[in-house]
């Protein structure tokens, strides 16, 4: 049986269209879903996640060739438009690399452009294979099997030669490849839920070249969607993720479509004399300055001082303990009290160290040590601490080490939240760090908000009290930015991203 889809087109706007077939059909289901026809919402453009891979995996200049080549791929057919942009997005990196960047970096774009009607039915089934014909698969294997929940990703194969990606393989081997890892994965159970009946969600324009996978052996009922019983579909919601996003890492923050990748090229030169400009003004001119002029270059900056501390703190500084966006934060706190501070760091890179301009104590991880540094800073002055540990780019917050909550001092919490629209100013990759400001800087309009909150009072002495110290500010910072609490740690983050435990060497 062949059904054609029954969402065409109304003339009245509402309700949505129900998500074909009707989900209660795919329950307990074996499903092989073609990726761009159903999970990702149509028309999809390829080039933008190709676009991805090149600058986040190989660099600038490989995005730039990519970018350059562009209107000569225009010329040739999908399938060949797609081979094409792989091989110069992909040939000479390193695998390892670009499943990197396909799990840290390509899952936030690929949700924003995923559809909720076929993530509704890939949740729906008790299995899912997931079939693109478009993205190679160590591309989408992070996304598809991590994000989206199905069980194995058939896609394109990239040819490895001691690690690094040396082309693709033709399709007739691909597939082998493919049938080889589903039999080692399900055994002989694909081929017995196809006798069931599997069910094959297609899409209406692949009718021609469709993968073995949706043939009547493996699918005995096939659904076809086209671009009208698509046009419905509705953007997947983040609150519906089928596993949150609050982890993500790479430099782009926008989806580099073509013109938005030629504008982006077009800007760095004027990007670099803009970071050149501001980090002078913030490193040598009084803070009271500083702000006009960055807001001359387009910077935006917002203070809410309704709870600014006057005074010294008792016998010594304040405590500041604010939450994690970027490097920047204890700067703009600075700034904010028009005052310097001393910030404690870690993973903090020897440039920015040196280039900071506040005063910076690095932390060792060895509890009673830092605790004591900790103290002596401030018994000099203020201190600034983001207890997240680790920078979180989404609108939510990580579990708070409670070491601040030791220091016998009250606590001034002060939330902040950034907006970036071309770079993300961090990193998990330990080369990338000391860029970290400077990117953050390089954007057009980059804006921070700075808003002190009531003082808390300090722990009364006992590590289970400095604990509920940490979640009452962590709670109290999460009112105040309408984000998520999470129990979520540096280590969380380091290994979601970067395979690792985030955890430094100590410096000499
Ligand atoms: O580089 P991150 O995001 O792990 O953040 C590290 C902090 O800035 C430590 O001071």
């Amino acid at each position: 049986r062949h059904h054609r889809g029954r969402m065409a087109a109304t003339t009245k706007p509402s309700p949505p269209p129900p998500p074909l077939p009707g989900l209660d059909r795919l329950h307990g289901r074996t499903l092989v879903v073609d990726v761009e026809a159903w999970i990702l919402r149509p028309p999809v453009c390829a080039f933008p996640y190709f676009m991805l891979v090149a600058i986040e995996a190989g660099g600038f200049l490989r995005g730039l060739l990519l970018l350059l080549l562009y209107p000569l791929l225009c010329l040739l057919g999908d399938g060949a438009r797609a081979r094409a942009m792989a091989t110069v997005a992909l040939v000479g990196l390193e695998e390892k690399e670009v499943a990197r960047v396909g799990r840290a970096v390509l899952p936030k774009f690929f949700l924003e452009a995923a559809a909720a009607e076929g993530v509704a039915a890939v949740q729906a089934a008790a299995r899912v294979v997931a079939v693109s014909a478009t993205f190679p698969r160590v591309m989408l294997d992070g996304f598809l099997r991590e994000y989206v929940g199905v069980d194995a990703v058939v896609g394109p194969e990239v040819r490895s030669v001691g690690g690094v990606l040396a082309g693709l393989v033709d399709e007739e081997h691909a597939a082998e490849m493919a049938a080889k890892r589903l039999r080692v994965l399900f055994g002989a159970e694909l081929e017995a839920a196809g006798k069931k009946g599997a069910v094959g969600l297609v899409g209406a324009a692949s009718s021609g070249r469709v993968h073995y996978l949706f043939s009547p052996y493996y699918c005995k009922e096939t659904f076809a969607v086209g671009e009208a019983d698509t046009r419905g579909w509705r953007p997947l919601p983040r609150n519906r993720y089928p596993r949150p996003l609050v982890f993500h890492d790479g430099r782009l923050a926008f989806a580099p479509t073509p013109p938005a990748a030629l504008a982006m090229y077009t800007f760095l030169p004027f990007g670099i004399a803009l970071v050149a400009f501001r980090s002078i003004a913030f490193s040598f001119l009084p803070y009271r300055i500083c702000f006009p002029v960055g807001a001359l270059t387009g910077m935006h900056y917002r203070l809410v001082a309704g709870h600014v501390p006057g005074g010294a703190g008792a016998g010594g500084g304040r405590l500041y303990v604010c939450n994690h966006r970027t490097l920047l934060d204890p700067v703009f706190v600075a700034a904010a009290l028009g005052k310097p501070v001393t910030a404690v760091t870690y993973s903090l890179s020897k440039v920015s160290e040196l280039l900071a301009p506040i005063r910076t104590a690095r932390l060792t991880r060895d509890r009673e040590k830092d605790r004591r540094n900790m103290a002596a800073v401030l018994a000099r002055g203020d201190l600034v601490v983001c207890p997240e540990g680790t920078t979180c780019r989404e609108e939510y917050l990580l579990r708070l080490s409670p070491l601040f909550a030791e220091l016998g001092v009250d606590v001034n919490p002060v939330a902040l939240d950034t907006r970036v629209g071309i770079f993300y100013g961090t990193s998990t990759k330990p080369g990338a760090k000391w860029m970290d400001p400077f990117y953050f800087m390089m954007n057009p309009r980059p804006a921070y908000r700075v808003e002190f909150l009531p003082r808390a009072a300090a722990s009364r002495g006992g590590r289970g009290d400095s604990i509920d110290v940490a979640n009452r500010v962590q709670r109290e910072l999460g009112r105040a930015l309408g984000f998520e609490l999470t129990g979520l740690t540096r280590k969380d983050k380091y290994m979601t991203l970067a395979g690792n435990e985030g955890v430094v060497p100590p410096a000499p």
